[in-house]
């Protein structure tokens, strides 16, 4: 399998090159080069457990990685999650499903790529002798799970920029009480679009981003993505067959890696409905599914921090395939948008994507409806989901944080203020963090000075 650049400016790469080079070096994202059919291989895939189903999809896409390496990785990739189910399916009555995809070791959904993703950089290290430094800008969550996937190994040094004030104290504690000295944990005075503008500029600077060995942990990086599409497969399977017709997965946006990687489950055969894309109050996403035009307002911070994104990166995906594969046409979008702030689309075709906002009030009360009804506590991100949740069919909401991390809007909507062991005893530990400007600049120096004190 071939992965190319949206952009269509860069060679077309093997999955682990393309892995191990992240951003494509026209500034493009990479994509498969054909989306393959699952349809033929889903009746042999029912009744797998998470780490085979995971290993059999990426034996489709993962082509040039030898399958013994695979297996190792995708094997220990999932061994620290805390349910025997990996992403257990919560039932809240019939047609109404929450994906659990927070038992990961950094309770969150980013753990089910961030993990695989750790152990494939590990398996490149071992594979080319050259260290490797990662990347990343985070809302919260990719930070603290980057961190943890990576930590621990061999020949990486880790940093990663966050907006300061812009995540949860135990998201900031999550990255800053690791005790490990390649951990970088850097706060901005700005939003995480700035934090990811940056670092693409930093990845954008082909000379330095060889020099230095930068890897990516953002769902910019392949991996992430179709790291991503596993589990709505694996939620598929957990269904009664009779609630698998006319299936909605709805999920909380920000970055477009999450929906997107369902969408691809879908163009790759799995008979799904369709997504439903649940933004907070920065919503504009919502507003393009709504009004087909792509505009960029300010952000403003939410009780679902992670979700504080205007600019998606993974968006440029969504286009690569809504402009037909064009490349040149995802290139004069992308510059125009980049340009002015905006793009309208004349025709746009929203596929089978719905979409809903929600504004911090609505998420209190959908937390505080959600538990009188079911006995059940969603996390701020998760409640994004209840909005305009579609009526019909079944509803898959995609569980992506434990509410234990967002404790203070837990406790304003219901009084209840939920706790996690592996939260708590990070209360002992002293942070340890760095303050930059969100200028590629500053950010080259930081790194250059550190890889080589
Ligand atoms: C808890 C949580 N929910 C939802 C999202 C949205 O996911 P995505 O950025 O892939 O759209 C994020 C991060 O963005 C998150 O950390
Ligand atoms: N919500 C994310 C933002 C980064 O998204 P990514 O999926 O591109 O890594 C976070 O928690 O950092």
């Amino acid at each position: 399998m071939q992965y190319v650049s949206t952009r269509g400016q860069s060679d077309p790469l093997s999955f682990t090159k393309a892995v191990a080079t992240g951003l494509a070096p026209d500034g493009g994202l990479y994509v498969p080069m054909d989306l393959p059919d699952l349809r033929p291989f889903l009746k042999d895939w029912e009744g797998l457990g998470y780490a085979d189903l995971c290993e059999e999809f990426f034996k489709l896409f993962a082509t040039d990685l030898d399958p013994v390496v695979l297996k190792q990785c995708v094997r220990d990739a999932y061994l620290d999650f805390s349910h025997p189910d990996t992403a257990p399916l919560k039932t809240l009555e019939k047609g109404l499903h929450v994906l659990e995809l927070f038992h990961g070791p950094t309770l969150a959904f980013k753990d089910f790529a961030l993990q695989l993703l750790g152990n494939l950089y590990e398996a490149q290290i071992q594979r080319t002798g050259n260290p490797i430094n990662v990347l990343g800008a985070t809302s919260g969550d990719t930070g603290a799970a980057a961190i943890h996937g990576l930590l621990g190994k061999e020949g990486v040094n880790i940093f990663i920029l966050y907006p300061r004030g812009g995540v949860s104290a135990l998201q900031e504690r999550q990255m800053t009480c690791t005790r490990a000295d390649n951990v970088y944990a850097i706060g901005i005075d700005g939003t995480f679009d700035d934090a990811q503008n940056s670092i693409k500029e930093v990845f954008g600077d082909l000379e330095f981003r060889h020099s230095a060995h930068l890897s990516a942990v953002n769902s910019i990086n392949l991996a992430r993505v179709l790291a991503q599409c596993v589990y709505y497969i694996y939620a598929f399977f957990r269904l009664p067959e009779e609630e698998r017709e006319n299936l909605t997965f709805v999920v909380p946006t920000g970055n477009f890696g999450n929906v997107l990687a369902g969408w691809w489950t879908q163009k790759m055969g799995l008979p799904v409905k369709g997504f439903h894309i649940a933004t907070n109050q920065n919503d504009i996403l919502y507003r393009l599914f709504t009004t087909g035009k792509y505009e960029v307002h300010s952000v403003h911070p939410s009780s679902a921090p992670s979700m504080d994104i205007q600019i998606a990166s993974n968006f440029e995906r969504f286009l690569y395939f809504h402009e037909g594969q064009d490349p040149a046409r995802v290139r004069e979008i992308m510059s125009q948008f980049r340009d002015s702030g905006q793009y309208t689309f004349a025709d746009f075709n929203r596929d089978t994507f719905s979409a809903s906002r929600a504004t911090d009030a609505d998420i209190q009360a959908h937390i505080r409806d959600i538990h009188e009804q079911y006995g059940y506590v969603l996390d701020p991100h998760t409640a994004c989901g209840f909005q305009n949740l579609p009526e019909s069919g079944t509803r898959v909401v995609l569980g992506t944080a434990d509410p234990a991390k967002f404790p203070e809007t837990i406790e304003l909507s219901i009084g209840e203020h939920p706790k996690s062991p592996r939260l708590e005893e990070l209360k002992a530990i002293e942070p340890c963090s760095y303050v930059l400007e969100p200028d590629p600049e500053s950010v080259k120096k930081f790194i250059h000075e550190h890889i080589t004190s």
